[in-house]
């Protein structure tokens, strides 16, 4: 299996730039990792819902064929980190070609992204910013593949 990450946004600062290499490249031990950073939207300042279609369609013509998607939203379902550890497992066994999590732009996702994810995610009921978003998802992806290694990292 192998992972896709499709963020809108670049990380700009550089600390969270920083921490999101060290997980991209702790989490690289355990499969192949890709990371796809979509343009932001400028024009349409004031209209969040043409934003979010633009950028959801650079979203939904990158999404790999035959991947399980998942779409990270605060609304979605929030899942502790053993349960994410269980459904990084469970796609591993059941041969799933490519795992695609998508990070939307400051806006958030349009409706069409998520629709078309079989699974919206949460991170927290708080709101972060795109660029905290990669960090804490990457993190919990890591976290998730020493759980299923039984590793040492998480501590229970
Ligand atoms: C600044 S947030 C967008 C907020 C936007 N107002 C909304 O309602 O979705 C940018 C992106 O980061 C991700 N994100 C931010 N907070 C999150 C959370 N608590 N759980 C999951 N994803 C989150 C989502 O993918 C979101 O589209």
């Amino acid at each position: 299996m192998k992972i896709c990450l499709l963020c809108v946004g670049r990380l700009s600062i550089g600390y969270l730039r920083e921490g999101a290499a060290d997980f991209e490249a702790r989490l690289q031990r355990y499969l192949p990792v890709r990371i796809v950073e979509l343009k932001e939207e400028k024009s349409g300042k004031n209209d969040a819902e043409y934003i979010r279609r633009q950028e959801g369609r650079r979203i939904l013509e990158k999404i790999p064929a035959g991947s399980f998607v998942i779409a990270l939203d605060e609304r979605g379902r929030s899942v502790s980190s053993e349960k994410l550890a269980a459904l990084l497992e469970r796609h591993m066994m059941e041969s799933t070609p490519e795992l695609t999590l998508i990070i939307g732009g400051a806006y958030g996702l349009c409706d069409e992204v998520k629709q078309r994810a079989d699974m919206l995610m949460s991170l927290s009921e708080m709101t972060l910013t795109h660029q905290m978003a990669r960090l804490v998802l990457l993190e919990q992806l890591y976290r998730g593949f020493t759980i299923v290694r039984n590793e040492p990292y998480h501590n229970r």
